[in-house]
């Protein structure tokens, strides 16, 4: 049997998702000590970022050539609106954000070039670019919430961010990403290493701007770009 290709992945990954678990933004979620202004601006510009993020989950399934993959698609683009963006209503709800703010909220430039980044690449190939481009947000959020599950303290209901890290290293979170590795799995085998290592560099690409979104959401950036 030939290895996984997210065996692969994961090596050239593991060093960039372990400076996410350095970053001030990450550990401050898991230690409850993250300033709520920052928070309130990840909570605007990840809503506005998975309204595009979910486009891209509808692009996969009228792309997939089998019914078993366009239901995957179908049940990972209900999984960002009505669970994932369901958490974000409800800590807006508690800052006395309404759900028409959210929604008006200017995406910034690293929101903009990352969705795009993701959008273009998913519309220009086929479905083995959208199964790629949403990989590392999907699976890197999973190990971000694994990891500060086993903080001390952070599942506890003094910590603010406690629901937060609950929902990202829950079983069904946990299981949404796992769906997605094995579809990243099954497209991948028997395709050339020129096609893989295309698919691994928008892995690499994307794990980077995660990098980048959590900075403009630490340093609050909020300037926008037009394109
Ligand atoms: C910048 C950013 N990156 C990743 C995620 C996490 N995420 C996006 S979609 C999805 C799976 C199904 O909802 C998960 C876990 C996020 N929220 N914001």
């Amino acid at each position: 049997m030939s290895a996984l290709f997210t065996d692969r992945l994961w090596r050239k990954v593991e060093p960039i998702w372990n400076s996410y678990l350095e970053h001030p933004f990450v550990k401050g979620l898991g230690d409850g000590t993250l300033d709520q202004e920052k928070f309130k601006h990840w909570l605007k510009q990840d809503y506005v970022y998975l309204i595009d993020y979910a486009r891209l989950f509808a692009i996969g399934s009228a792309k997939a050539d089998d019914l078993e993959k366009m239901t995957t698609f179908a049940k990972l683009l209900h999984g960002v609106l009505d669970v994932e963006m369901d958490l974000h209503r409800k800590f807006a709800a508690d800052f006395g954000i309404s759900k028409e703010e959210l929604e008006s909220t200017e995406p910034s430039a690293i929101t903009t070039a990352y969705t795009s980044y993701m959008l273009n690449l998913s519309q220009r190939g086929g479905v083995e670019n959208v199964v790629a481009s949403v990989l590392a947000c999907e699976w890197s959020y999973n190990f971000i919430g694994k990891s500060l599950a086993k903080v001390p303290g952070a599942l506890d209901d003094d910590n603010f961010y406690s629901s937060w890290v609950e929902m990202y290293s829950s079983d069904e979170f946990t299981e949404l990403a796992q769906e997605t590795k094995q579809l990243m799995n099954q497209i991948a085998e028997g395709k050339p290493e020129q096609e893989l290592a295309k698919l691994e560099e928008i892995v690499v690409r994307t794990s980077q701007l995660e990098y980048m979104f959590w900075d403009m959401v630490e340093n609050k950036e909020d300037w926008p770009v037009n394109i």
